[in-house]
Parts: C-alpha cells; structure tokens; sequence
C-alpha cells in the first residue's frame, strides 16, 4: 500500500499542495489528474524520496519514507519520468544500464504490445519520435518488474491507438501498483482511482 496522510508541500516557489491525504491498495491502478503546476509529477517525487514534503508522512510498501527507508522504497520502485534524459543511446544499451540485457525477449514483447516494431530496440532515440522513445524506456522499465510503477505523464506524447494500447498492457500488470499523472481525462477515468489535485474543499 502507499499512502499519503496531510501532505503539504511546499516549495521556495510557494505552497504547491496542502494536507493531501490518499491511499493506494497494493495491486490498484491509479491517476494522479489536475492542471498544470498543480504538483503531480512532485507526488511521484516525493513517492521516491527525491522531494521532501513540508509536513505530513508518507507510507510505501509497509514502510515509512524516511532516510533509512528510502533506498529499500526505491529498489521496489520503476520510474517514468515525463522528460527521458538518458546517458545511453537506445534501448538495448538501457536494458545494459539497468541490468536486464537477458529480458531483451520481455521488452520485445511489451515493445510489441504497445505498438512498436522489435528493431526499435536498437534504434537510436535520437532517430524516434517523443512517443516512441517513452514507450521503448517504458517497455524496458516493465521489465525490471518491480511491485510498483510510476509513470509522469505517459500519454502525453501518444495518439489514441497508442494510449488504448498503454492502458491494455497497465490493466494487464495484475500485482504491480501503477501509479500515472496525466492531463487526459480518458486516461483518468480509466483507472481504478483517480486522485485529483488542485480540487477546493
Ligand atoms: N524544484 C522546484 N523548486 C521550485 N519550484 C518547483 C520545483 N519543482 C516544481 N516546482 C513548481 O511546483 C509546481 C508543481 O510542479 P509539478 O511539476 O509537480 O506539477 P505538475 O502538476 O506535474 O505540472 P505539469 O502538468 O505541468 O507537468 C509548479 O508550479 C512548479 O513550477
């Protein structure tokens, strides 16, 4: 389960959100929705202890994020951001990176499922569109299985077949929690639960 009970994050920016309080059933499927600078992709952030709320705590996997919590929190942890800088070049270098070379045939197969040729594996990211990059870092970080995913924005660089294709294989992740930002309401509503920010009272 992951929880957040009276969040308040601020930055030196301003007050971003205030006691935010929500739970997530181990397995579930969930959207973090709400307007831009609303603090979505700081949720998924503060999830992995890279930003640290104001006040409030923040439970993972029976554990509370804390400094001697955060390392174990983050090995159960694949991450999506919504901007991909990667110091390698294609995907058969990430699953180097990130030890999986020997799931090469797994993320063909979840390359293949969302949409994409297998020679995309090797292509260079900078010969694919923003779409096909996501879904290549994607397809590698399934791979990695771990319990929970979490995916900034997903659909943002993907048409309507693609995002239908995306919303098959999360649905499909049976043990995984998957927790998604988005903007699109579709994608949203197509989750088990949506946690909206930037919502009054
Ligand atoms: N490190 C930071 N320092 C100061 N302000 C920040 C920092 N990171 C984010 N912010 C601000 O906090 C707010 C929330 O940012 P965040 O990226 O979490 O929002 P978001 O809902 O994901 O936005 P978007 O939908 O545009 O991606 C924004 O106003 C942003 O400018």
């Amino acid at each position: 389960m992951i929880s957040f009970d009276n969040v308040t994050l601020k930055y030196s920016t301003g007050t971003i959100f205030e006691n935010l309080s929500f739970s997530v059933q181990a397995g579930s499927k969930v959207c973090i929705t709400g307007h831009s600078g609303t603090g979505k992709s700081s949720v998924l952030k503060i999830i992995q202890g890279y930003v640290k709320p104001h006040s409030g705590s923040v439970q993972v996997g029976g554990m509370k994020l804390g400094r001697d919590t955060v390392k174990d929190i983050r090995s159960q942890i694949a991450y999506v951001p919504q901007n991909i800088n990667l110091p390698v070049s294609n995907g058969d270098e990430l699953t180097r990176m990130l030890n999986v070379s020997s799931k090469r045939r797994d993320v063909e197969l979840l390359m293949g499922q969302l949409g994409l040729e297998k020679e995309m594996f090797v292509r260079p990211f900078d010969e694919m569109s923003g779409g096909q990059k996501q879904r290549v870092v994607i397809a590698v970080c399934l791979s990695l299985d771990r319990d929970i995913v979490l995916l900034d924005e997903p659909t943002s660089s993907l048409d309507d077949d693609a995002i239908l294709k995306l919303l098959k294989v999360v649905s499909g992740l049976k043990d995984k929690t998957v927790i998604s930002s988005s903007h699109h309401h579709e994608w949203g509503a197509a989750m088990e639960q949506e946690v909206r920010l930037g919502v009054q009272g």
